[in-house]
């Protein structure tokens, strides 16, 4: 368990109030979506200009599923984005070779191994653990079984998958993350946040 609450990401923010809502309400970093088939993708004019709106010592993070490596390189260049999530199936290889730091998602379902993934990804920055829905990479606001997390993972542990304000306490007294992520429990609807839910997760999560 950390000496202090785990740190909070905000995902799939496309819109300047928000950003500052966020980082304003005390979230540790902040995601932005660059996957076409999302509600929340964004494209790198609007992102680049989101993120010259984030305060200092707020994380800025790129969410990327099986982007094409020339492509995203082109794309790094534009964008000072501090870590890359990969949330596709994407090799260690692929992840180490953009010369940024980065968190690898694995989706969960029974059977996973965590420990070979850490083992695989063991420069990775932490290992972010979604739920497998099939067809869908992530985002999907479903929760899976935490107790498929084994307790001694090599790597810092980041929380997602179907968190809200309503389980965000519980889900940190039981697996006791370095961070928690979230995008739809903040959501009014699909792709569009909720300022109000946002305060509101942030509030239980540093309340766990
Ligand atoms: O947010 C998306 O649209 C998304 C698309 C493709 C892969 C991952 C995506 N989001 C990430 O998924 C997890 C869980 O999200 P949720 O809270 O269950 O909606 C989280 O890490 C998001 O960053």
């Amino acid at each position: 368990m950390p000496d202090r609450f785990p740190r909070i990401k905000i995902c799939g923010l496309r819109d300047a109030a928000t950003v500052r809502l966020v980082a304003k309400a005390g979230a540790d970093a902040i995601g932005f979506v660059f996957y076409a088939p999302s509600p929340r993708n964004i494209d790198v004019e609007p992102a680049k200009a989101l993120l010259a709106a984030v305060p200092a010592f707020v994380t800025t993070v790129g969410l990327f599923v099986n982007a094409d490596a020339d492509w995203l390189r082109q794309t790094l260049r534009e964008l000072p984005l501090d870590l890359l999530q990969f949330h596709g199936d994407e090799s260690p290889e692929y992840c180490r070779s953009f010369g940024r730091p980065y968190i690898k998602a694995v989706r969960v379902k029974p059977g996973t191994n965590l420990l070979e993934y850490a083992a695989l990804y063991h420069d990775a920055r932490g290992l972010l653990v979604d739920a497998f829905v099939e067809g869908t990479p992530g985002g999907t606001g479903e929760a899976f079984d935490w107790s498929l997390i084994p307790a001694d993972l090599p790597l810092p542990l980041i929380l997602s998958g179907g968190l809200h304000a309503g389980n965000v306490a519980e889900a940190i007294a039981a697996v006791k993350p370095w961070a928690v992520d979230v995008s739809s429990g903040v959501e009014a609807s699909r792709g569009i946040k909720d300022h109000g839910k946002i305060v509101q997760f942030i509030k239980a999560a540093r309340s766990a």
